[in-house]
């Protein structure tokens, strides 16, 4: 009788034994479904900018993961001309403008993909402005953009003007997905989620806004400026603000004004961030051609100003203070500048767009000690014209001439209006992570396509739905056999 008991305990153990390894086999050896060969995707992103429009290309590969997320950067092409809001002429000359890129897009998308490839144009504070200024206008060269758009064969998904916040905020979730701040993709080949922590801060300088975005330490207690989302099962809340004006081109076109306006009625005006040597002339039409500055009650658009260069580098920085206003705080001491709302800056943070630009010409990427970033920028500031281009012979003059400047006002913006004076070496100037550039078109197209879900269920790994039932089947068949055998072997017992 107990040989009789041990033979079968023996022979359900073994059924058991080889149910489960079926259930395991099933479930760990097939997770390669997901490498099966899927077809590439492709989604573009118009970045209209108020200085210039860029088309940026993604691509990805169905659920395939590369190492560096799902979604890269295949291209990017520059559109010729300035940004679309320079349009106010001649709306349809916007839409043209475009055409370049739109050619160069198609010839690296194959035709069958073209229909389902997601064209977005997203415009930024320079149409902020003209939408302020003439609504009528920056619709007509929305409509424009859009036509030109629509006679190519793909999906187009509109062209809108972000708001400041969706800068900001699609600007960080660009960062943080390129870095895998939100999910990890593991040597095992899993996904997991990476210590909190690692959640980076996003600071952008454009030509007409500047945006700041980070999770702050305590909840956001301004409305205004919080973000909420949640990515992959996980609830951050961001603060985000956008300063209108605040991009470094306003923000230099406020300083000429400031100077004009200081100058009585003199035509020629001295400018300390400008180079001895450099001498510009500006008619009062092109100096006050934008809301950001208040013209004089009268003055005739035709009258030329001349600003020389003195090159003075304190005098310029003490300038540069008085453009971004740094007292006065409504919930103090929580201010960035302007007397907005900001709580204290808190953890790793990229700077990208016209920061890295910047510091990549004064030769400070990604990261340099503040005492040296300052002592370059003075050297910088003291170089005559003449000298300073000799030795750049490759760098726009446009963008030459306000180095000085911008260095400046960078430094200015930084420490003393977001107050990373403690903090500074937290603070990286890049502008690309595993080749995909950083800026809000990304994150843009990510949110706008679904590809990063709100919920973890939907993260990548899996298998295939039969594989999944035969697994829960040996599962189910594997339990059912153990409890048949144990009652089995009571009954047997009972009735002995
Ligand atoms: N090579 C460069 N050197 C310096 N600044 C640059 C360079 N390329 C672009 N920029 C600056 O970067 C900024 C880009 O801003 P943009 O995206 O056009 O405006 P916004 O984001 O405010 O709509 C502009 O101020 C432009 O002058
Ligand atoms: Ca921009």
């Amino acid at each position: 009788m107990v040989h009789m008991k041990a033979i079968l305990l023996g022979a359900a153990m073994a059924a058991v034994a080889v149910t489960t390894i079926i259930a395991l086999i099933l479930a760990l050896a097939n997770r390669q479904t997901l490498d099966q060969p899927y077809s590439t995707q492709f989604g573009i992103v118009f970045d209209a900018g108020s200085s210039h429009t860029a088309l940026f290309l993604y691509q990805w590969q169905g659920n395939k993961e590369n190492n560096t997320g799902i979604v890269s950067q295949k291209q990017s092409c520059d559109v010729d001309g300035d940004g679309i809001s320079s349009y106010v002429q001649n709306p349809a000359g916007a839409g043209e403008s475009l055409k370049k890129c739109l050619d160069i897009a198609k010839a690296a998308i194959p035709t069958e993909q073209q229909k389902s490839t997601p064209v977005y144009l997203g415009a930024t504070a320079g149409m902020r402005l003209l939408n302020l200024q003439n609504q009528t206008q920056s619709d007509s060269i929305l409509a424009e953009v859009a036509k030109t758009i629509q006679t190519y064969p793909f999906d187009f998904r509109g062209a809108r003007i972000l708001t400041g916040m969706e800068e900001g905020a699609y600007g960080w979730i660009t960062t943080n997905y390129l870095l895998e701040s939100f999910i990890k993709h593991t040597f095992e080949g899993s996904w997991i989620h990476p210590k909190a922590g690692k959640i980076i801060g996003a600071l952008d300088l454009g030509g007409a806004s500047t945006q700041i975005s980070f999770t702050p330490k305590d909840p956001v207690r301004d409305p205004n400026s919080a973000f909420n989302l949640q990515l992959y099962g996980y609830k951050y809340e961001l603060y985000t603000y956008s300063y209108l004006c605040y991009g470094k081109d306003q923000a230099l076109k406020k300083l000429q004004a400031y100077l004009h306006k200081n100058a009585g009625s003199s035509s020629s005006i001295s400018h300390p961030c400008y180079h001895k040597g450099y001498n510009l002339n500006l008619t009062l039409a092109e100096l006050y051609n934008s809301p950001c500055v208040v013209p004089p009650s009268s003055f005739n658009p035709k009258d030329t100003i001349l600003f020389k260069g003195t090159g003075n580098s304190s005098l310029c920085l003490s300038l540069i203070e008085n453009i971004v206003n740094l007292t006065g705080c409504a919930l103090s001491p929580d201010c960035g500048f302007n007397g907005i709302y900001q709580p204290p800056v808190n953890g790793e943070f990229f700077a990208f767009s016209a920061y890295f630009y910047t510091f990549d010409f004064l030769g400070l990427t990604p990261k340099a000690p503040l005492t040296k970033v300052l002592s370059t920028i003075d050297t910088l500031c003291s170089k005559n014209w003449t000298a300073l281009t000799a030795e750049n012979p490759s760098i726009k003059p446009k963008y030459l001439k306000d180095y000085c400047a911008s260095g400046h006002y960078i430094t200015t913006i930084l420490l003393k209006g977001y107050k990373f004076n403690n903090t500074w070496d937290q603070i990286s100037f890049v502008k690309q992570v595993a080749d995909t550039d950083i800026g809000w078109t990304l994150g843009y197209m990510l949110n706008l396509t679904n590809m990063i879900p709100s919920e973890r269920s939907s993260a990548v790994t899996g298998v295939p739905h039969s594989q999944w039932a035969a697994e829960i089947f040996f599962i189910a068949f594997a339990l059912f056999l153990t409890l048949l055998i144990i009652v089995i072997l009571s009954v047997r017992d009972i009735t002995k």
